[in-house]
């Protein structure tokens, strides 16, 4: 597995030093409220799991899953809700914790649909930034890293659903998703 990367991008050590900083700034912010902080599935369970820890004040989790990638690199621009919320957010501080932002497809969606239900408030905490691909503009209230414009797996991050396991951020090597568009190519 670790053969299929061609460059590591964020070491495991810098992801969990950084993790540890938004954590405390999260806790900071929150320490009078009970936010619900909503990781967004598959990509951003690592996150989240890592986060709540680096987060030592009262807050509840929840999950959404959504899917825009399928099996390919590139957005295909639809938005489709898999798994929704088990709560009732009306009134509630709501923190979406997403693994990347890429074009701002998915976090676009999830911010209208969420504030559709009446939430106190509603901030955004990514862990990576690929800003040059944005296609709509999205607020990212705590940020991780900005990156470049490669496609990235691993902590959380996958390709075909793999590589997901892999503890640090990595690039992964071009030849084994190039001329790849969706399941067709499978
Ligand atoms: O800014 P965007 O271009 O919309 O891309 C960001 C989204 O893409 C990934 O999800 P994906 O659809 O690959 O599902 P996954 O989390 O299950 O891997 C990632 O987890 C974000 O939710
Ligand atoms: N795995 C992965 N998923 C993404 N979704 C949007 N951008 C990316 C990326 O670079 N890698």
């Amino acid at each position: 597995m670790n053969s299929d990367i061609e460059q590591i991008l964020i070491t495991e050590s810098e992801l969990q030093a950084k993790i540890k900083e938004l954590g405390s700034r999260i806790a900071e912010d929150y320490k009078d409220k009970i936010p619900v902080l909503i990781g967004v599935l598959n990509g951003a369970v690592m996150f989240v799991s890592d986060l709540i820890r680096a987060c030592p004040i009262q807050l509840n989790i929840d999950f959404m899953a959504v899917s825009s990638y399928q099996d390919s690199t590139e957005s295909s621009g639809v938005v489709k809700i898999i798994k929704d919320l088990d709560r009732n957010i009306s009134g509630r501080h709501i923190l979406i914790v997403e693994d990347i932002i890429d074009t701002g497809l998915t976090l676009s969606y999830l911010l209208e649909t969420l504030q559709a239900r009446h939430p106190a408030s509603i901030k955004v905490c990514a862990l990576l930034d690929k800003a040059s691909r944005r296609r709509v503009n999205v607020p990212i209230d705590y940020l991780g890293f900005q990156i470049p414009d490669k496609f990235v797996v691993g902590y959380g991050l996958d390709f075909r659903d793999l590589y997901r396991n892999l503890p640090y951020i990595g690039v992964l090597k071009p030849y084994l998703y190039e001329g790849i568009t969706g399941d067709n190519d499978i």
